[in-house]
């Protein structure tokens, strides 16, 4: 008798689609490109799966981020199944689902930290306690010349590699630390001291009760748990009666995912899997991902997988194909018609010329009903804020997502309340929770924790927290706070550079903002000693300059620029609701497409940022590769980004 077949509501499903759809192999993988209709077959693979009468909840969809989830939820929609079936199928990114699974197994009350602000004063202890051991035989590698601030950027990088990789855990039980051995890690010898004394420290000493977990922690505590197999003996937490297992973005997955994707496998054995991803997306590689786990290390650790293709992009038409075809040096064939997405090249020479450029785009995107959502895709969050003025300018409301709009980010509300406070007039911060970000950021960059008898027996971060919240709530105790607190209790080195920048703002004087100001503030160096990443102080700085730029370029008094700040907050906040024009990071628009996709600032030194070229090559892929009808590309026409040669579009 032939099988039932699950029918799609809006789309009729290729044979490609259709093979996978109805395939029965118990291990499935799909590599395949961009647009080329991955998530939408998961999701048809998985309303086959009920339609052959598996309960919701025996199917389980894991993904590398939130915004995945949502793409999946979303073609499931498209398809046709009710809203109901889906709330009951279990779609979870890795580091959710193990932070539920954890949270089941060992109950609730773990402090889940968010920034890594809060991570580094345990990785100065860690380094505390490291250069302290009293038994340490090699303490001469533990010596370090700067300040050990410095350290910690790199310190955490390192760490999220080596708990990617569960690269500790796979050395035999005997291996003691040594030299030799971190060499053998990749990392130096203070590395693997610290992350020894930190990973101590964030377990509270006691392996089943984490004392915080931060990103990627929940993930590597569950897959590291498995490793030493604490499951072993009691009913498993991974049996859970699947009937399907899927992993999309699965070319970003690491050894800790991949450690808990087989567990699912073991203890599910009646579950089929199927796995998709794409190699030329790999962007996370400082999490530990490698593409590997779809090729061999699948091969060798689970089986041979039934391997099934998914030849032609849905997404967009074949002149877009070509062209991120060639970027990406590798085949690419769309589905559609060449014109079915229309390639625009936008020069403009120079910033501000740009931000104008693409706030007209904006303007008669919104003008049109052809295409619904603008998404405007921004390699760094610096290149925002020109843009966002001439947005403001032209009264067009946007949503911001995987970035902050730029008037909240910690930087400018910094600068925002030290003007604030050397004028006395706080009218500028109207709510309560924009006074709280703003002595949030203050006693960031000042380096100040909470002095308060009455909040002793909280930790640092929860009384910082309390006592900001209590003075927020009136914009009358700002200023005792900002001396009290801030003032008071800066650091040293934080003090002086604070004071000059009050000086040059007290001054209301243009000229000296923009002559003084960076140079008073110096943003690079008090955001090197308060911030953890690089890459963080390099934006900073920039958004600062960006701001610098921005206030000149108003050309009114300082005092009368800083209260159109103010004004320009509200004109967005007041804008915003269900926009059709966002400003986004590439990452935040992973998995997920738009009518219009417009990615400004491709110019050569202006596009790159961190990361290996190979990464900031796969960046751009995914960015170009969100588009379904409109795909602009903006760039200077003195110095084109290199990509725009090598994708055809421009030549030589
Ligand atoms: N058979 C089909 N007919 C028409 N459109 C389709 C079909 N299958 C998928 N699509 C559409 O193609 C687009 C791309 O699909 P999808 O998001 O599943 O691709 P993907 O491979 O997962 O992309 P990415 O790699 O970017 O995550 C979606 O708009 C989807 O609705």
């Amino acid at each position: 008798m032939s099988e039932a077949i699950f029918e799609p509501a809006q789309i009729a499903p290729s044979a490609e689609q259709l093979a996978i759809q109805l395939t029965r192999a118990r291990h499935v993988l799909v590599e395949a490109n961009a647009g080329a209709a991955k998530t939408t077959t998961l999701a048809l693979r998985i309303a086959q799966a009920l339609w052959r009468g598996a309960e919701p909840a025996m199917i389980l969809a894991l993904t590398y981020t939130a915004p995945a989830v949502q793409a999946l939820r979303t073609q499931l929609r498209l398809i046709g199944l009710a809203p109901e079936q889906i709330a009951a199928l279990r779609i979870a990114s890795f580091e959710a689902f193990s932070t539920a699974l954890l949270e089941a197994i060992e109950g609730p009350g773990t402090l889940q930290l968010t920034s890594l602000e809060q991570v580094r004063p345990y990785v100065l202890r860690a380094i505390e306690r490291a250069q302290s051991w009293p038994e340490e035989r090699h303490p001469e590698e533990l010596v370090v010349a700067g300040p050990s601030t410095a350290l910690v950027e790199g310190l955490l990088k390192s760490f999220a590699v080596l708990k990617g990789r569960m690269a500790i855990e796979q050395l035999d039980a005997d291996s003691t630390p040594s030299p030799a051995l971190a060499e053998e890690l990749g990392v130096d010898y203070l590395t693997l001291r610290v992350r020894g004394a930190y990973e101590a420290i964030r377990r509270g000493g006691h392996p089943d009760h984490p004392q915080f977990r931060h990103d990627g922690d929940a993930c590597y505590d569950l897959a590291r748990a498995l490793l030493r197999e604490e499951f072993v003996g009691e009913r498993s937490p991974f049996a859970l009666g699947l009937a399907l297992i899927v992993v999309d973005e699965m070319h970003d997955t690491n050894r800790a995912m991949f450690t808990i994707l087989k567990a699912l496998l073991a203890h599910n054995r009646r579950a089929a899997f199927v796995g998709v991803g794409d190699r030329d997306q790999v962007i996370h590689s400082q999490a530990g991902a490698e593409a590997g786990f779809m090729h061999e290390c699948f091969v060798q650790e689970i089986g041979a997988p039934l391997r099934l293709p998914l030849t032609a992009s849905h997404r967009f038409g074949a002149g877009l194909a070509q062209a991120v075809g060639a970027l990406a040096r590798k085949p690419y064939a769309a589905a559609l018609p060449l014109q079915a997405t229309e390639l625009q090249l936008l020069p403009a020479e120079s910033p501000r010329v740009m931000a104008q450029l693409v706030a007209r785009a904006a303007q008669a995107h919104l003008a049109q009903s052809e295409c619904r959502e603008l998404r405007i895709l921004l390699r760094q969050p610096a290149h925002s804020i020109l843009i966002e003025r001439e947005l403001l300018k032209l009264g067009i409301g946007y949503g911001v997502q995987g970035m902050q709009a730029f008037l909240q980010r910690r930087e400018i509300l910094l600068v925002r309340g030290l003007q604030a406070y050397v004028v006395d007039d706080f009218d500028g911060f109207a709510s309560k929770a924009q006074r709280a970000q703003m002595l949030e950021a203050l006693m960031l960059f000042a380096g100040a924790w909470i002095e308060s008898s009455e909040l002793r027996h909280l930790d640092a971060v929860s009384a910082q927290r309390r006592a900001i919240d209590e003075a927020a709530a009136q914009p009358g105790w700002l200023r005792d706070f900002i001396e009290g607190q801030v003032l008071r209790n800066a650091s040293a080195f934080a003090l002086p550079r604070l004071q000059a920048a009050m000086e040059v703002l007290r001054s209301g004087d243009l000229q000296a903002f923009e002559q003084r100001f960076m140079k008073a503030l110096d943003p690079a160096g008090l955001a090197g000693a308060v911030l953890v990443r690089r890459a963080d102080i390099e934006q900073l700085r920039d958004n600062i300059a960006q701001l610098v730029q921005l206030v000149v370029g108003e050309g009114e008094g300082l005092d009368g620029v800083f209260e159109l700040l103010h004004a320009l907050e509200l004109a967005q906040a007041r804008l915003r609701g269900n926009p059709r024009v966002t400003l986004s990071s590439i990452e935040a628009a992973k998995g997920l497409e738009f009518d219009h996709v417009l990615i400004p600032y491709l110019s050569r030194g202006e596009f790159v940022g961190e990361g290996s070229t190979a990464e900031n090559r796969n960046l751009l892929y995914v960015a170009m590769t969100r588009a379904r009808r409109r795909l602009s590309l903006a760039f200077d026409p003195a110095k084109p980004s290199r990509y725009l040669i090598e994708a055809g579009l421009l030549s030589n």
